[in-house]
Formats: C-alpha cells, structure tokens, sequence
C-alpha cells in the first residue's frame, strides 16, 4: 500500500510548484497542464508549452519530474506529453485573425543578411513544428523567391468563400507571398511607393494564409513608406531588427530599431541579430575571425535594452544555400544549423515573453 496519495489534485498541487522560467509564474495557473491520467503509481499528463521551438522544454519536464517525485513519492513514474500552443495578442483580430503573430525583419542597411536570416529563421520554427508564412516586402530587391527555389513560380488565386483570394506558395514547409511574383525581375525599382503599398495591403486583405503561427515579414532596409503602410495594415506583434558587427550597420540599425519605438509607431523589439558575426575557416573549426568587428550586435540590443536573440557566423555555404534555392538551416554543418535553430527559439520564446507581458498592439490610424 503507497503511503502516498496519488490524485489530479496532488499532482495539480505538486506542478503548481513548477515555474515557467520565462513568464515565472506556475505552469498550473498558466493553464499549461492537461490530461492528467492515473495508474498505480504512475501518473501521465501534458504539459503545453507557448511554442514548439521551446528551448526550455527539457528544462520544465525535469522540472515536472522532480515536483511530483519531492511532493508525492520518489517511485512514481511519470509520463511527459510535450505539446504546445502558440500563444497570441492577435485573438479575432479584423485582417488575418488565423495568423497568431506577426513578426517585421527589419535592418538599417541593405545586404547585411536580413532575407537570408528571415528564411532560415522560418524554417527553423517550421521544423520545431510550428505554422510558419513569410511576407517578402523589400520592394528593393525581394530575394526570397531565389532563396526558396521559387523564382520561376507564380501564386494561384482561387476562390474562398465566394472571394478571390491569392494563395500562398508552399517551400520547403513555408507558405510564401513575394513582391517578387508580381513583378518581372529588375522592374521592381518602379514599384516605389503608393503601389507598393498597395501590394502589401493585398497580401494581407486578399490573400489565403489560414493559420498560422508565425508570419515573419521581410521589411526593405532602412525606414521607409513600407514600413508605415504595414503598422497601418495589421498590428504588429513585434519586430526584430538584423545587423551585422561593424560600426557603419550599427549606426543604420539604431535608426531602424528607434523607428518601431516611437510612440505614435509603438511596436515592441523583440530583440536584435547579429549576422555575419564571425568567420570560422572550414580547416580551422576551433577558430573565429571577426571581420566586421566584435560585439556590435549585443552593443545594439543593450543599448535599447533588448536581448540579442542571436549570432550568426559568416559562412561561405549560407551565402551558397542562398543562391541555390534551398535554406542553409538545412545544412549537416552544426555550426550553420545550430545558429539558425537557436536563433529561432531564443525568437519564439521572446514572442511568447510579449505576449504574456503587453498588451496587443493598436494599429496605427492612418492621420
Ligand atoms: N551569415 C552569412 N554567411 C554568408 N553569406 C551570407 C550570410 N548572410 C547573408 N549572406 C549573403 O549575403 C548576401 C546578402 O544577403 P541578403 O540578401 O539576405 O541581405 P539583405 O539584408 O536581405 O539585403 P537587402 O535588404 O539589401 O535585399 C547574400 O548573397 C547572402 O547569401
């Protein structure tokens, strides 16, 4: 006979000595346990995280672990389902209520990796599991269509619920809108402005996204009418802000990542990304140059007080990855994979961090 009582209550009251490390409160009152099922001396139930790229999911099943064996009894054995659920500001929300965040990639400079870090931050949380979309709205240059091996395809519209609507095209798990498919290459220089503005605001009101859980929006470099037509069209869950080490990218990304705090814009960072970080030659793995300099990525992000979500290093099959049509993330090189991977959680959790912390952001009303 147990000298212990094994009940949904005393597993209840045992988890709800367990804190979620980012939100620090129980994970009991975060409604995060489910399905609670009894044996003799086992017990199994669920633990739903706010995002499958959780980079603290083993931390929190120890966690679990330890509190039911401290507060009930050493030999029960206990069975962990790990789920999660995507947790948003964006509920019924008027334009795109199935896309539970929505996220702007933005960069003072051109060419520092922002579309190359959009695309392989979405396949990163598309393979952790999640529903993942990307928005390319660099009028400029939109190059994820290359990235994505897609350059050759055009979107379909289709008819839902009596409407037209435009549908996404599908890589490599990632549904994909671009300015690019609407535009022969080299003619988007005549796209500036009003129309596309216009462009943008049909990719969100006119186009099949279903649900999502991350929609990354690829921003042109610097501050521009684009990035006021996209506060104008949806409330932003957030933006982070890509730069590279040297002093010329910072000063440009300081300007872009004071855009989104002004008050009257007022979208939360979620934190900045140093790309290009450091180089490490293929015949010297243990060794890193610093070709643009060292440490302006965390210089940025402590200046604003934002947490730098992550380094990725220059390397030579990213930039190949790139050209050839397919994401990098889905290299076997460790030290490209594991960049991009961890990137994407330390993102993911930073979602999750804002959702539970602010408020939903108000669009702002075209003046
Ligand atoms: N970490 C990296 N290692 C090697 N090459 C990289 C890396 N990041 C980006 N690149 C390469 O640098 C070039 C510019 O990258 P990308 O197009 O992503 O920049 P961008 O900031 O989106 O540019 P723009 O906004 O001007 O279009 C590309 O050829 C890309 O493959």
């Amino acid at each position: 006979m147990s000298e212990y009582k094994l009940s949904k209550e005393s597993v209840l009251q045992a988890l709800s000595h367990v804190e979620e490390p980012d939100l620090k409160r129980d994970i009991v009152s975060l409604n995060m346990v489910k399905d609670i099922q009894l044996g003799i001396d086992q017990v199994r139930f669920t633990v739903v995280l706010t995002t499958p790229a959780c980079p603290l999911k083993e931390v929190i099943r120890k966690r679990c672990e330890d509190a039911i064996h401290s507060h009930i009894g050493a030999n029960i054995e206990v069975t962990i389902d790990m789920t999660s659920d995507v947790t948003s500001t964006r509920n019924n929300a008027p334009v795109l209520p199935g896309v539970k965040n929505i996220i702007a990639v933005s960069s003072g400079k051109g060419g520092v990796g922002k579309s190359t870090v959009t695309a392989n931050l979405a396949v990163a949380l598309h393979k952790s599991g999640a529903k993942v979309g990307i928005i390319d709205a660099d009028i400029y240059g939109p190059s994820i269509p290359t990235m994505f091996g897609a350059e050759d395809m055009q979107p379909m519209i289709s008819q839902v619920n009596g409407q037209n609507r435009l549908q996404p095209i599908q890589q490599f798990g990632i549904k994909l809108l671009s300015m690019g498919f609407l535009v022969a290459p080299g003619q988007a220089i005549i796209w500036r402005g009003t129309m596309a503005g216009r462009a943008l605001q049909q990719f969100f009101s006119d186009a099949d996204w279903g649900e999502l859980d991350y929609l990354l929006i690829d921003m042109p470099p610097g501050t521009g009418d684009i990035h006021l037509t996209l506060v104008q069209t949806v409330p932003v869950t957030g933006a982070i802000i890509v730069t590279t080490p040297q002093k010329v990218a910072l000063a440009d990304a300081t300007k872009g990542l004071a855009m989104f705090r002004q008050p009257q814009i007022n979208v939360p960072v979620l934190g900045v990304i140093e790309n290009m970080s450091y180089f490490t030659p293929a015949e010297l793995p243990n060794s890193q140059y610093f070709i643009f300099g060292k440490g302006g990525g965390k210089q940025l992000a402590d200046m604003f007080s934002v947490p730098l979500l992550g380094q990725i290093p220059l390397v030579q099959s990213i930039r190949e990855a790139g050209d050839e049509g397919r994401p990098a993330i889905n290299s076997t090189e460790p030290l490209v994979s594991d960049a991009f991977r961890s990137t994407a959680e330390a993102l993911a959790q930073h979602v999750a961090i804002r959702n539970a912390t602010l408020d939903r952001t108000q669009r702002v009303e075209v003046a």
